[in-house]
């Protein structure tokens, strides 16, 4: 981010000229075997400086790279100055710069550790200390519906930033949940959304909580105003909404036009992007499920992840180290996609989660500086949790003729240790055995011997797994909020570190902008076929087969 395409550092030239001359020398099974030193010069552990029993290891021995490979790759993040724009974003500059805006979810979890000076930073623990009431008032029965009964429903409306975050991690922390209350998460504009959760709530026990940074997204605005009527049905007088609905945004005035008080309203600001909000108020729904206390161990979580990595050397900074093996495959291995697979049913979400994170934060063409970029930036994120993969897509990941590096993510103990831990046991058997699959493969000679000498020539090639396929493995004591706090903050400085390489602004979305547009002008054609006008003849056809075939 110092001006320069990443192409043009010295170091970015130095790695393809090292990727040219080494890469089909660069084989996982004999850089093994000529070190049995490797795991432990290419794994660290992380313990939190806040709190030692948040902790992971992350070994990323089974990667495609030596010593002087990761050395270089560590002298781009020094050339595209990665130390000066982290420490701009923790000191509140406006590192946003298409948007004039700070980049500040660290403020949102910071226990008085940094220093930051910027509007709105000094109300963060006000925010708080009102969630924590809210909260606590639902989750005791102190909060009544209109009728006098508790809350036992909660329904967040809100989509991307203002959905997936939450979804994610009230699905990740499910033990620690109020089980008698129920979290529902609509997102979809698709009535099929709304309808499907309002069959399962009744108005006199259901809290909404409408999530919106802007508060003028249509899938949000449209759902929270269907929520509304479909309550006032029952409830009938409009006075009775204050018991029953709440809003999470940066938007006052269109919060209160909508018809929720101030005082039900969670503020948060416009330097929390919605992709990075769970922090905040967004997390109104986490705070409900799992109660404030570990809502605070959550942040608190991510805080110790934030300091260390502010302070860790390059070489021991963990984030960092996930940047720059991403950079190697994406920009010269010449890898598509990132696969995020963790084994623990409770994370089924984190890809989910960290498709936005990720690719609405690097998936950009034009640098900070308005270039086009001449090398790959953002990969595609995928994955879901093990070991259901394995019975799907992993035939590809094994044998297919893409490299596809992927992090596997496993708790040591699992918290339903249900037969002594024998499904957790079976769990983890596969967690250690995908990346060594991956890594060492099957030689022909393997298959061969194992078949016979009556095997055929074709079924002994099927059979062969060529390995070197690299992988990242984190495993940790157990799924806590404090540990999954410190997971969510090392993938987002991660993707800060590749975007701050690759030159981009990770904290805009554009690219979303124009769909949005095109749906608003479509919407006021769609009654007659003579109004459908300015589009092409495939966007016409479509809409006029719709037209054709529509019933209301
Ligand atoms: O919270 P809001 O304002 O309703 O926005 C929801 C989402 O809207 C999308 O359009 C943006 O791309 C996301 O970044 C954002 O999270």
């Amino acid at each position: 981010m110092s001006g320069k395409l990443a192409s043009e550092y010295a170091s970015w030239k130095k790695l393809q000229s090292i990727y040219d001359a080494e890469h089909s020398k660069l084989i996982l099974k004999d850089l093994f075997a000529a070190d049995p030193e490797r795991f432990n010069k290419f794994s660290r552990e992380y313990v939190s400086p806040d709190d030692p029993s948040v902790t992971f290891l992350l070994d990323f021995s089974k990667n495609l790279v030596t010593e002087p490979i990761l050395g270089t790759l560590l002298d781009l993040v020094r050339e595209a100055q990665l130390e000066t724009y982290r420490d701009k974003m923790f000191a509140g500059e406006h590192i946003n710069t298409s948007e004039d805006r700070a980049v500040l979810h660290v403020a949102l979890r910071n226990f008085n550790d940094f220093s930051i000076s910027e509007a709105g930073v000094n109300e963060v623990s006000g925010v708080l200390a009102h969630m924590k009431e809210f909260s606590e008032a639902v989750r005791s029965g102190s909060w009544k519906g209109y009728t006098g009964k508790t809350i036992n429903t909660v329904v967040n409306i809100g989509i991307g930033g203002s959905d997936l975050g939450p979804v994610m991690v009230t699905e990740a922390l499910k033990p620690y949940s109020k089980r008698d209350l129920t979290t529902h998460f609509v997102s979809n504009i698709d009535g099929t959304h709304l309808a499907e959760t309002l069959r399962l709530c009744d108005p006199e026990t259901t809290l909404f909580i409408i999530a919106s940074k802007t508060f003028t997204t249509q899938e949000t605005i449209t759902n929270a105003t269907s929520a509304r009527d479909w309550f006032l049905s029952t409830a009938k007088d409009k006075a009775h909404v204050a018991k029953h609905f709440v809003a999470l945004s940066t938007n006052t005035k269109a919060v209160t036009e909508f018809g929720i008080s101030e005082s039900n309203m969670f503020q948060f600001w416009d330097w929390v992007g919605g992709r990075y909000s769970l922090w905040s108020a967004i997390g109104l729904s986490i705070a409900l499920s799992i109660g404030y206390d570990n809502f605070e161990q959550l942040l608190k979580g991510a805080h110790g992840m934030d300091k260390h990595f502010k302070t860790a050397p390059l070489e021991k900074n963990l984030p960092v180290l996930l940047a720059v093996l991403g950079i190697w495959y994406n920009d010269f291995y010449g890898a598509q996609t990132h696969a995020l697979l963790p084994y623990d049913q409770y994370l089924h979400k984190f890809a989910d989660y960290f498709q936005q994170g990720d690719m609405e934060s690097n998936g950009k063409f034009v640098t900070k500086g308005g270039e086009r970029v001449n090398y790959q930036t953002g990969p595609i994120i995928w994955g879901a949790a093990g070991t259901n993969g394995q019975h799907s897509f992993y035939q590809l990941v094994h044998q297919g003729t893409k490299l596809i590096p992927a992090d596997f993510i496993a708790p040591a103990t699992t918290h339903n240790p249900i037969g002594h831990s024998k499904h957790h046991r079976i769990l983890l058997s596969n967690f250690f055995a995908q990346p060594e699959a991956l890594a060492f493969g099957k030689t022909e000679e393997e298959v061969r011997k194992e078949l016979g000498p009556n095997a055929s020539e074709p079924l002994i090639k099927s059979k062969v797994f060529e390995g070197n396929r690299p992988s990242n493995s984190i495993i940790f004591p157990l799924l806590t909020p404090s540990t999954l706090g410190a997971l969510i903050a090392l993938y987002e400085h991660k993707i800060f570190t590749q975007g701050v390489i690759w030159g981009i602004n990770s904290f805009d979305q554009m690219g979303v902008e124009l769909g949005k547009v095109l749906a608003k002008a479509i919407l006021a054609q769609l009654e007659k076929p003579e109004d459908v006008k300015g589009h092409d003849s495939s966007t016409t056809g479509l809409i006029h087969y719709y037209q054709k075939y529509r019933k209301e």
